[in-house]
């Protein structure tokens, strides 16, 4: 039975302030609006932004009760006016970047970084200044413009793309962030040359899939580094040639990094949020060209530092959010890729929860053991 023009009653994991457990709820999901489309999420991974917001120390992220997840897979239950480019059924990974085609960066062909809903969709917000979720009466609102913690969420058309619904959503849903941020910081924001040499600093599900990006490039050498040996074994399995632990050293890991590698890397990538680990990224790189790209976040009010002569003396400090990648054009082509079996994402989920349990999801995340790369919540 069509529930398209009703308001839809299901479960969410809804946040009722900083640093507390999730609540599992009931709430009420409107009608997507003009230029919205209203998704059941099937799947959804767990990224370390969401808890980081959680924990109350993201400055942009001040808003509760707020439905938190922005890694999701799901299949268009209803659309608003207006909506052409998606229709009930598609299957589709909501997008945190929107690409609305239209704004000054859209259009620069230099960037991803769509910004035309950016001023509301920070505060939580449907560019309109209201939310599609109630709870017990109250004002929900929404996460990166996605909140898949919902079984049920309200985007723009503008922040979905449409993919090949050949592809299983409970993988695929790790393409909305992780490992799109991952693979495309490598072969878009870096561009990473055939024989060039990488550094990967954390091996989490981002660096990973930064290793993962490298060797498709064909570099020649892809250091992986990270304080937890067990991430070594998947960084293997995913093309790194070298791993290092920085705590077997008793001096700078860019000393050591330098001195392995003639003087310094072509690339390197800070996948952990450490801005001691972003300096020693950049002082990893090679004179005169090798370039340095922070994916990392940052807590907040942290700042990064450098002597200046390491760029004067040619190194490049670069930033990458989701990779550079365009997600309504670039995304479905990465899906493409893992039906082809050119792009691994199997391997990242080692952990997977109900609903109920999402909590548990975020402690297998922190857990530090080191054996959970990514935890996804199935709906079903
Ligand atoms: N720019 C963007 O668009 C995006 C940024 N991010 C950010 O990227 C970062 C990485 O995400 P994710 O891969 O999921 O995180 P993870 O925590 O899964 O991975 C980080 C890894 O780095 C290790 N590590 C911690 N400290 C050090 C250190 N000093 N030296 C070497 N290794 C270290 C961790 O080990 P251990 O587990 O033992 O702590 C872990 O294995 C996060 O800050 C996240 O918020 C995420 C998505 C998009
Ligand atoms: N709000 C935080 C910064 C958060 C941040 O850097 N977000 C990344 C995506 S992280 C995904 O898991 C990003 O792409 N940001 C671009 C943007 O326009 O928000 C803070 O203020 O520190
Ligand atoms: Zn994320
Ligand atoms: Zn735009």
């Amino acid at each position: 039975m069509s529930t398209a023009g009703q308001v839809i009653k299901c479960k969410a994991a809804v946040a009722w302030g900083p640093a507390q457990p999730l609540s599992v709820e009931e709430v009420e999901v409107a009608t997507p609006k003009k230029g919205e489309v209203r998704v059941k999420i099937l799947a959804t991974g767990v990224c370390h932004t969401d808890a980081y917001t959680l924990s109350g120390k993201d400055p942009e992220g001040e808003w509760w009760p707020i439905i938190f997840g922005h890694e999701g897979g799901g299949i268009v239950e209803s659309v608003g006016e207006g909506v052409t480019s998606v229709q009930p059924g598609d299957h589709v990974i909501p997008l945190y970047m929107p690409e609305c085609g239209q704004c000054k960066f859209c259009k620069s062909g230099k960037t991803n970084l769509c910004s035309v809903v950016r001023s509301t969709q920070v505060r939580g917000l449907m560019p309109d200044e209201t939310t599609r979720f109630t709870c017990k009466g109250q004002k929900v609102y929404h996460y990166m413009g996605c909140s898949t913690f919902s079984q049920y969420t309200v985007l723009l058309e503008i922040s979905i793309a449409k993919i090949n619904p050949k592809a299983s959503l409970d993988k695929v849903c790790l393409l909305g962030c992780g490992i799109t941020t991952g693979y495309g910081a490598a072969t878009k924001t870096a561009n990473v040359q055939p024989g060039s040499t990488v550094a990967v600093f954390g091996c989490g599900g981002v660096g990973l899939s930064v290793i993962q990006g490298a060797a498709a490039r064909k570099a020649s050498r892809i250091f992986a580094i990270d304080k937890n040996p067990k991430k070594f074994e998947y960084a293997k399995k995913l093309g790194a040639t070298d791993f290092i632990n920085p705590d077997d050293y008793d001096k700078p890991i860019q000393q050591v990094l330098t001195e392995l590698t003639d003087g310094g890397l072509d690339y390197t990538f800070e996948c952990v949020g450490n801005t001691k680990l972003m300096r020693a990224a950049l002082e990893s790189c090679h004179k005169g060209w090798g370039e340095s790209i922070i994916i990392g976040v940052a807590g907040a009010g942290e700042e990064i530092s450098t002597r200046p002569f390491q760029l004067v003396t040619g190194r490049v400090w670069k930033g990458s959010a989701f990779g550079g990648v365009k997600g309504r054009s670039e995304l479905p082509n990465l899906v493409e890729d893992y039906l082809e079996k050119k792009l691994e994402i199997d391997m990242f989920v080692t952990h997977q929860f109900k609903l109920e349990n999402i909590n548990k999801a975020f402690d297998a995340m922190h857990d530090g053991f080191g054996d959970c790369i990514r935890a996804i919540v199935n709906f079903e």
